[in-house]
């Protein structure tokens, strides 16, 4: 699909087929994809993998290419960013809160606080594990921003865990990925502070 086709936070994906296939899984589960309640449902689940998967498509540096040049030296974080993703072993949802932190290159390179949010969309919109959405973040940061450090933690609950296998809801994962100065002992644990209790 060129990009004039594709709606706006979408990733283009191949509606009809994710349709058909989704038709055969109906039909697989022992269902009638023709009855009344089944039978716009392809069509809605094409629709929303379109939504899920929007983050294939998008381009982390175009994201964080809108920068100020504020001279802050110090730590900016920002923390309790929820998002949902997917994962990519069980495709059903893995969701939480996202935590990140920078602190800002010696030329004073800041961003804008929303698009930390953005970014996170960015890769929480595409098959995931939470580890590689950590260090995914946290690298793109290191990449664009060209920071003195960079922490980015994820905590998250795994439907995977939660309705199915093992089944344990409420269980959360918690993931950290440090770079730069961040990884000293005084800022990380300053950092982690304010994220874990503000
Ligand atoms: N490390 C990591 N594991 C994940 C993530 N999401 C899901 N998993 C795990 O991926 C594993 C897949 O294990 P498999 O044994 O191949 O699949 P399974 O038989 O469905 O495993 P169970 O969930 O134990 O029933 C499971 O242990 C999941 O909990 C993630 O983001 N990171
Ligand atoms: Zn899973």
């Amino acid at each position: 699909m060129n990009e004039k086709q594709r709606q706006p936070g979408t990733a283009g994906v191949d509606r009809p087929r994710i349709q058909a296939a989704v038709r055969e899984i109906l039909e697989a589960i022992g269902e009638d994809p023709d009855r009344e309640g089944l039978q716009d449902t392809p069509q809605r689940v094409a629709k929303a993998y379109d939504e899920f998967f929007a983050g294939l498509v998008q381009d982390p540096a175009e994201v964080l290419g809108t920068t100020f040049d504020i001279s802050h030296e110090e730590l900016v974080l920002v923390k309790d960013i929820p998002f949902y993703s997917t994962c990519e072993h069980h495709l059903v949802p893995f969701h939480g809160s996202a935590h990140i932190g920078y602190i800002p290159s010696p030329e004073g390179l800041v961003t804008g606080l929303s698009k930390l949010a953005r970014l996170v969309e960015v890769y929480a919109r595409r098959p995931q594990v939470q580890e590689r959405l950590t260090t995914q973040i946290v690298e793109a940061l290191m990449t664009h921003l060209d920071p003195r450090g960079a922490i980015v933690v994820i905590e998250a609950e795994h439907m995977c865990m939660s309705m199915r296998g093992v089944r344990k809801p409420g269980a959360k994962t918690v993931t950290s990925a440090v770079r730069g100065q961040l990884r000293e002992a005084s800022t990380r644990s300053e950092a982690m502070s304010l994220i874990l209790h503000g």
